[in-house]
């Protein structure tokens, strides 16, 4: 059907067009979206793999069923979310299930790190280097436009990475991203189109304060903040509040707060990083289980302050060594299992299975 075709093959002036053509009075075809993602596959693949983040995930679910339906502002982003909170507790897995769920792959979105971005070069191919001047070709490496861009039936995905250190004129740059969804690099020549797309931002403002507030309170220190208790989620945004002015922060559709992991979730987190390695381990025709002792002395290397990030290192770094010895040894063993005894982890053939 030419219609259907034109329409898959169609550039975003054609996704303009589709998302604001003419009503009809079929609902079945009036309500049809044109995204292909399904938000339940989406929050399916958020709830399995990101541990103890239900507030979250339950603002990112209504995010997704919003973009799905489709009716968003004309030349604005899809949507426009901020995730605030301490290291290692789940951001930037957040967006890269969602691309992997969407897009098919963990990486097909495009990440910019605020901190590069903050280099003179970079900012100036944003912010106002004329044309033929050095940096004002730069932020074409940095910027993925197709990743940005997106296509017919998929949005496209864009991460901006620890947003605190984006400076004044940058965010100024985003500012205008977020009101119009277009962004035209300075050299003039080269627009980048962010209105079929979701923005993610992510920041760890404030949380140095809340880690030493955390810190204080296990040493059994209660003066801080002028007392033991502090709300962590409106401290978080009070943080924001200092740094952005409310003109920037009032054109993010959700701004929310991870949590820190506490150790009720250890158990959880422990078993989607091992599900990862066994994902990965399949190609080998292995699997891998880990017995109590194993378990409890991987606990024994969180902490708090990092989230999962350090758990997922150890398994890297301890226990991932055992594994490619053995795949690698002449025998047909696929299933294996790392216990822990005599101060150290030790793997053999699960005889069990
Ligand atoms: N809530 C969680 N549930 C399950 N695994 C998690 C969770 N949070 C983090 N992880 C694990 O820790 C790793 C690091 O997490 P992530 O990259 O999301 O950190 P982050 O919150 O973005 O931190 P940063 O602010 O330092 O960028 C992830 O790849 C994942 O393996």
């Amino acid at each position: 059907m030419p219609f259907i075709n034109e329409r898959l093959s169609a550039n975003q002036t054609s996704i303009d067009k589709a998302r604001y053509e003419k009503p009809t009075t079929d609902n079945t075809v009036a309500r049809q979206s044109r995204f292909h993602f399904k938000p339940e596959d989406v929050m399916n693949a958020l709830r399995t793999n990101i541990i103890g983040q239900d507030d979250v995930l339950s603002s990112v679910e209504e995010m997704l069923y919003l973009v799905k339906a489709d009716f968003g502002i004309k030349h604005r982003p899809l949507a426009v979310n901020l995730f605030l909170g301490p290291t290692g507790v789940g951001k930037t897995e957040t967006v890269k299930i969602i691309a992997k769920s969407i897009l098919g792959s963990t990486d097909n979105f495009c990440r910019i790190d605020m901190n590069t971005l903050a280099q003179e070069h970079y900012a100036a191919s944003l912010t106002g280097a004329p044309p033929g001047y050095v940096g004002s070709k730069e932020g074409h490496s940095l910027f993925d436009s197709d990743a940005i861009k997106g296509s017919f039936s998929k949005p496209g995905i864009v991460l901006f990475d620890e947003l605190e250190k984006a400076s004044t004129e940058v965010i100024r740059a985003l500012l205008n991203v977020l009101d119009t969804g277009h962004l035209v690099l300075s050299s003039g020549t080269h627009e980048i189109d962010f209105s079929n797309c979701l923005i993610f931002m992510t920041s760890n403002i404030g949380v140095k304060e809340l880690n030493a507030h955390r810190a204080a309170q296990n040493k059994g220190i209660k003066k801080w903040l002028g007392g033991n208790t502090i709300d962590e989620k409106s401290h978080l945004k009070q943080a924001l509040q200092k740094k952005f002015d409310p003109e920037f922060l009032n054109r993010i559709d959700r701004i929310l707060s991870y949590d820190y992991l506490s150790d009720e979730f250890l158990d959880k987190i422990l078993d989607v990083e091992l599900e990862k390695l066994n994902l990965r381990l399949k190609a080998k025709n292995a699997t891998l289980e880990l017995d109590e002792t194993a378990r409890q002395q991987l606990y024994t290397y969180y902490d708090e302050e990092y989230g999962a990030r350090n758990l997922a290192q150890h398994i890297r770094v301890k226990l991932e060594p055992l594994v490619a010895r053995e795949i690698l040894k002449d025998d047909q063993s696929t299933q294996f299992i790392i216990k822990y005894v005599d101060d150290k982890f030790s793997i053999s053939p699960d005889i069990n299975t």
